[in-house]
């Protein structure tokens, strides 16, 4: 597929350097492409996970694996001088977007296309709801990173970020629940929802979930992640609902990359 977001003209925003993309672009790309495929793929990259040249390389195996952009973060670990020479590396060696998943404002990077902007709505901790967010606001005005509104809510078991954020775990049993925080989500302008599973988590989040959740946000896009390691684990989701699959474990903990990457790409896409 064509760049979209790099074929927009240059465009400057208030207080940043001049940028190859401008406003909207990375959500627009990723809309196409649901459009196309059905389907996109994520590829999680924790900064902290590795050296910045080996992440650069693992990135640049997903991308030629067919993953449609890179998403950086974790929640834990150091961020900062790491994260920002992960993304400097990585762009050199790819050409898909790279969009910030921050634990709170230290998650903001300069050398990042976008960003999740995302409120934790089931945490019970007013940090995760919106504070981290006002902390980081400014950054990412000033970087003229492009914010990426978002609902992100954690399903059982939740993994570290689910103890990190204080979640209030959305039952695995209870999807009519997952629904309605992510219809409120909607309400509230996000246009994205990711259902997060945690990390490594044993089991993704069930598919009754993801198409309840899927349902009741009708035009909004649906990010599912946590758990998903295989071909099969990808294509239940992708046809329960999901625009998008994140995978992060399964990718780090291969030893070929690329080939990974192409097994849940070819599972996921019409
Ligand atoms: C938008 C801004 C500036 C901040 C958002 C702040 C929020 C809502 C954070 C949500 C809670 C959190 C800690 C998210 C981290 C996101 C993330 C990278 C999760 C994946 O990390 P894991 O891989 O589960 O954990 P490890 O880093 O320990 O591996
Ligand atoms: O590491 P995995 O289990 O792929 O989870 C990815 C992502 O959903 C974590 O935020
Ligand atoms: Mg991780």
């Amino acid at each position: 597929m064509q760049k979209v977001w790099l074929q927009k003209s240059p465009c400057k925003i208030q207080g940043s350097k001049e940028r190859l993309i401008g406003l909207m672009q990375v959500e627009e790309y990723l809309n196409n492409i649901v459009k196309r495929d059905g389907c996109v793929h994520l590829t999680l990259i924790d900064p902290a996970s590795q050296k910045p040249e080996r992440a650069a390389e693992i990135a640049k195996a997903a991308v030629e694996g067919g993953t449609d952009a890179i998403m950086i973060g974790g929640s834990t670990g150091a961020m900062g001088q790491v994260l920002d020479q992960t993304l400097q590396l990585m762009k050199e060696q790819i050409d898909v977007p790279t969009i910030l998943f921050p634990g709170d404002s230290a998650g903001v990077s300069s050398y990042a296309d976008a960003i999740f902007f995302m409120s934790l709505l089931n945490s019970r901790d007013i940090n995760y709801i919106v504070t981290n967010q006002a902390m980081g606001a400014p950054l990412v005005r000033k970087f003229g990173i492009e914010p990426i509104p978002m609902a992100y809510l954690i399903v059982e078991p939740g993994g570290t970020v689910g103890w990190v954020g204080d979640a209030r775990l959305l039952p695995r049993t209870k999807p009519e629940l997952a629904a309605a925080y992510a219809l409120a989500g909607s309400y509230f302008g996000m246009r994205y929802v990711y259902l997060e599973a945690g990390s490594g988590a044993d089991n993704p989040v069930p598919v009754e979930m993801v198409g309840a959740v899927k349902h009741a946000i009708d035009k909004g896009h649906l990010i599912v992640g946590g758990g998903i390691r295989d071909r099969n684990a990808a294509a239940a989701c992708a046809k329960a609902g999901a625009d998008m699959i994140v995978t992060g474990t399964a990718v780090e903990d291969a030893g070929d990359v690329r080939a990974k990457i192409a097994e849940f790409v070819s599972a996921i896409k019409s």
